[in-house]
């Protein structure tokens, strides 16, 4: 599995430590920025990951900001994106196996280090487990393959 990984910075923190998960794991992830604490806009941030993963050259993305709620707004006007703002283990296993979620995002400001690591591991091993699932995502991709 790839990973596509970003924060503004309000998540840069966090985003560092989220990283040190996926070396854990042995996850091979690219770093989208931002490279360090200095004040950055979420958008185009968010976007290039997003797209990234929307192109398949991510298998799935991670986004990080103070709240999680700028990441995920932005990366859920991408094609093909389902990101998911989620601040407990509940959430990121839901999901992923309710809602084959591609996007994690979660907030700095909100959660902290080690209850976000262990969403993130959560979040990369749970499997979408399709069937009634899948009838509900195939709608949203429905929608907006409409446009
Ligand atoms: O965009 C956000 C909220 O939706 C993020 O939480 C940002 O990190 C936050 O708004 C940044 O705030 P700051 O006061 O500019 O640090």
């Amino acid at each position: 599995m790839k990973i596509a990984i970003g924060s503004d910075h309000g998540g840069y923190e966090l985003k560092e430590e989220i990283k040190k998960t996926l070396e854990a794991e042995g996850i091979k992830y690219k770093d989208f920025g931002t490279m360090n604490e200095k004040s950055v806009d979420f958008g185009p941030i968010a976007k290039k990951v997003a797209e990234s993963v929307a192109d398949d050259k991510y298998n799935r993305g991670i986004l990080i900001c103070g709240t999680g709620i700028g990441m995920s707004i932005m990366a859920n006007k991408v094609k093909g994106i389902r990101a998911a703002l989620v601040n407990n283990v509940f959430s990121a296993e839901a999901s992923r196996a309710h809602n084959n979620s591609n996007i994690l995002c979660m907030g700095a400001r909100v959660i902290g280090a080690e209850l976000a690591k262990m969403i993130t591991r959560v979040w990369l091993k749970t499997e979408f487990e399709g069937g009634r699932h899948k009838r509900r995502i195939d709608f949203i991709s429905d929608y907006q393959n409409a446009d």
